[in-house]
């Protein structure tokens, strides 16, 4: 039997698991030393406290004090499930635990500044490895539009899953795949990754309009919709434009990487109620400490990463900044808790 050991028991980390374990594999679900509460709440009654949905059939649950045990037997796959801040505690116990050269996927969306550019979360995580010397297997990526606690109650969703390997991501989608998730499959990585972690700045600014709708309605009750469609056609084209200049695939981000997860996300995620609540003239730090105190908005900490890559590809002749407008002033509204209101005059410029 294939074994996955997951490591992370948000919400994702869980959810992932049930794919899993629905086509017969071995899941052990691995809590970081914050998740405690949450594996208590599962070891009680099998049901995850925040998701409220039962885990799968084939979990065996373990917290951080436990992680030997979970690491014992060698993975055929290891999941990394937490969020970008949680990525440097995934390395640490990667590096000392894991057996063998499982596949490694990061459900993770984030990226870390680089040389000349963007970094990918795979390839921090290799050069991690490697400056410490410890070989390890190939190491990829799902992305795309998911909300967990959707496939947590098996509700039909079509992810993306990528590694370079050739055939690699095949192998695995058709591995994973049950009738309620399907996984599409890349070889562009690069343009994988950089699209689940923008998606999530960029809902930010997409989802101002509605913001502002709410304190500026207008005497017939009209929304702002039209205005929200230019800014997602906006946000979709800038994607293309630094995916291409970090040397993916442009059209990864007219997928489901990219425009599919960036419209899941302003439907339904936590990057676009911090951006709804920005165009209702919230500051960035009221309304972090404010609504959002706790949860887990990591478009802003691409925020906060993104101004050096895009300075250094516009450096090398890669991307012009005045290519990206709605980036930078995200950027400015988070980095300097500036108003974020979209400046229609420098957008549209091409098609
Ligand atoms: N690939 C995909 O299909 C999808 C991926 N995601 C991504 O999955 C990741 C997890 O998201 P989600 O499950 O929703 O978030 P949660 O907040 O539910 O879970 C985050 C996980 O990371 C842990 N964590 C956070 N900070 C640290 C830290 N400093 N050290 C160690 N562990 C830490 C959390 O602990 P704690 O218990 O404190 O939260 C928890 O285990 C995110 O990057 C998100 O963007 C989301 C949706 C779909
Ligand atoms: O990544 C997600 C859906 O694919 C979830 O988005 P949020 O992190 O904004 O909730």
């Amino acid at each position: 039997m294939t074994r996955a050991i997951i490591l992370g028991a948000g919400v994702m980390g869980t959810s992932f698991g049930l794919p899993l374990s629905d086509r017969g594999m071995e899941v052990r679900l691995v809590g970081t030393h914050l998740d405690r509460q949450l594996v208590a709440g599962m070891k009680q009654d099998g049901v995850h406290p925040r998701l409220r949905a039962p885990i799968g059939e084939r979990f065996s649950l373990y917290d951080d004090t436990d992680i030997e045990r979970a690491f014992a037997e060698p993975a055929d796959l290891v999941v990394v499930g937490v969020s970008t801040p949680g990525v440097s505690y995934a390395i640490e116990k990667l590096s000392r635990h894991m057996r063998g050269k499982p596949a490694i996927v990061l459900l993770t969306k984030g990226i870390a500044e680089g040389e000349g550019g963007i970094e990918i979360l795979p390839d921090t995580m290799a050069r991690a490895f490697a400056r410490q010397g410890i070989g390890h297997g190939p190491i990829g990526a799902v992305g795309g539009p998911c909300i967990a606690g959707e496939l947590a109650v098996r509700r039909d969703t079509t992810a993306i899953i990528g590694f370079r390997e050739p055939g690699l991501a095949a192998t695995w989608a058709a591995a994973i795949a049950t009738p309620y998730y399907t996984l599409r499959h890349t070889e562009d990585l690069v343009g994988l990754e950089i699209c689940a972690a923008l998606k999530n700045f960029y809902a930010i600014g997409v989802s101002v309009p509605q913001g502002q709708a709410e304190i500026r309605p207008a005497s017939n009750g009209a929304g702002l919709h039209n205005a929200t469609a230019s800014l997602f056609n906006q946000a979709v084209n800038e994607l293309s434009a630094i995916v291409a200049a970090s040397g993916g695939n442009p059209s990864t981000a007219q997928g489901l990487a990219g425009l599919g997860d960036l419209h899941v996300t302003c439907q339904a995620g936590r990057n676009s109620r911090l951006g709804r609540l920005m165009g209702a003239g919230s500051s960035y730090a009221d309304a972090m400490g404010g609504p959002l105190k706790g949860e887990t908005v990591e478009g802003t900490l691409v925020a906060q990463t993104l101004a050096g890559p895009l300075a250094a590809l516009a450096a090398a002749g890669r991307l012009p900044e005045s290519a990206v407008p709605l980036a930078r002033s995200i950027i400015a509204a988070v980095t300097a808790n500036r108003p974020l209101a979209p400046a229609w005059d420098r957008y549209h410029l091409t098609a």
